[in-house]
């Protein structure tokens, strides 16, 4: 691996005796990572039936490590939201943060959402979430996962931070920024970053990394919660960076971070002005635990917020359209929703519980996407399915995860049953997959275009 030579040369000079440990791990493999998910699986259960060998990640409780060999993303398992591939390092971030269920959160650079579906789940899908990405693009892969770990309590946006700032001033309870940074900790798994890589770019990313912090700033409550991480090693976009921020805001104050499983503080000396409670920081570097490293901070704002103006959502869903919808719902389901109903032009979603009104907002997804309203019925949307358990549906149709027909379903091919029962829960060993609909012995498959395997 051909490293930039500036890189090496800095790294060499923070780093001292421990350099040529870290630059060791560069001749190693990097280390792979999937979280299961508690909204669809138990541990112990997760544990009887992945057909792949796992090791736990020491300072994540969902986390594990698999074998580079292994291929986690093509298993059906995979589709139908069992787990989420995540560089191991980065699974401490949420669990830095610990939400609550009930809480406001703020993922503020969520995208493709490793650390959204992780703050869901321990949220246990309510509260609020709200899952921002800027770039339009990398909005999507983050709707996607969310929809395909059955979240919920989410509302997905492809804002800026200050247009959020300007909107939710004192909101949060909980805020996340996992800033966008030089990506030093992705050299071994991403050639780009190596390429992308230079000292200007550090610096960029460092004032960037200040402008995004002011806005998260702004949302968060009197005794909110702020972290901060990067995925990169140097001084400037991590202790520096967090020093200029403090120095900004006499209400913030660093909490400490407890250090185990080889997790090591950020450096003083790494500061620029010798700060000693930069400690609390916490540091992941691959020459210390398996993972590819991490910056990580926690800090409270002790002081006031502005009380937040804003109204939540209400409903704008006409009677016609909840009357189809409730006529889907007794048909198909074993359970009512009772969330606040929303829709966009012929969509309807099932918001967040204390959903704030996001008009005039870039709003990707509004929680759970219930499905479409076409002409007098209604059909079903893929998030559905996947937010259900089998027991939430009238009919399902099973399929084992090495069956033929679990390819099939896959594939965007149709099923034979022989009977006639209308929509179908698609389930892989009793999770749900998608839906079908069966009419005179034959299924129709609606597992999403995009989403559909050739092979
Ligand atoms: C480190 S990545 C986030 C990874 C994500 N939290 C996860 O766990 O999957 C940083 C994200 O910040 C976004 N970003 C880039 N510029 C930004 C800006 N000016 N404000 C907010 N986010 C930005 C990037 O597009 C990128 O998706």
């Amino acid at each position: 691996m051909k490293l930039p030579s500036e890189f090496v040369e800095k790294m060499k000079g923070i780093l001292q005796e421990e350099a040529h440990r870290f630059f060791a791990t560069y001749e190693e493999e990097k280390a792979s990572g999937l979280r299961f998910n508690p909204l669809k699986i138990d541990r112990n259960t997760f544990l009887d039936i992945v057909p792949f060998a796992l090791s736990p990640v020491p300072f994540c409780p969902t986390g594990f490590y698999y074998d580079a060999h292994e291929q986690p993303g093509k298993h059906p398992y995979h589709a139908a939201g069992l787990y989420y591939i995540q560089e191991p390092s980065a699974m401490f971030v949420a669990e830095t943060l610990q939400p609550n269920p009930g809480e406001k959160v703020l993922d503020l650079c969520a995208a493709p959402g490793g650390k959204t579906t992780q703050l869901a789940a321990m949220m246990k899908n309510s509260g609020f979430l709200l899952a921002n990405e800027i770039h339009p693009k990398r909005v999507k892969a983050l709707s996607e996962n969310i929809e395909r770990l059955g979240i919920t309590n989410t509302l997905v946006t492809n804002e800026t931070p200050e247009k959020l700032a300007s909107r939710f001033e004192g909101f949060f309870d909980k805020i996340l920024v996992d800033a966008p940074c030089s990506g030093e900790g992705m050299f071994r798994k991403d050639d780009e970053a190596i390429r992308y890589w230079s000292e200007e770019h550090v610096q960029q990313c460092a004032r960037q990394q200040q402008h995004i912090l002011e806005c998260a700033y702004r949302m968060l409550k009197e005794g909110g919660i702020l972290v901060y991480s990067t995925c990169t090693f140097s001084p400037e976009e991590n202790e520096q960076t967090i020093e200029a921020f403090l120095q900004k805001h006499d209400d913030i104050v660093l909490v400490p971070i407890e250090k185990a499983a080889g997790i090591q503080s950020g450096k003083r000396e790494w500061t620029n002005t010798g700060l000693e409670t930069i400690e609390r920081t916490a540091r992941l570097w691959p020459h210390h635990l398996q993972g590819e490293g991490h910056f990580v901070t926690k800090m409270k704002k002790t002081g006031p917020s502005p009380v937040w103006k804003g109204r939540y959502a209400s409903s704008n869903v006409s009677k016609q359209a909840l009357r189809d919808y409730r006529n889907f719902e007794k048909a198909t389901l074993q359970i009512e929703i009772t969330k606040t109903m929303y829709a966009f032009q012929h969509h309807l979603f099932a918001l967040p519980e204390d959903c704030p009104s996001f008009d005039g907002l870039k709003v990707v997804r509004a929680g759970l996407h219930l499905g479409e309203l076409k002409k007098q019925r209604f059909e079903p949307n893929h998030a559905l399915a996947l937010a259900l358990q089998r027991h939430d549906v009238q009919q399902s149709l099973d399929i084992k995860s090495d069956h033929i027909e679990c390819m099939k379903y896959l594939r965007g091919e149709t099923l034979s049953t022989g009977e006639d029962r209308g929509w179908l829960l698609i389930t892989v060993d009793g999770y749900p997959l998608g839906w079908g609909k069966e009419v005179k012995g034959t299924v129709k498959n609606f597992y999403p275009k995009g989403l559909r395997i050739n092979m």
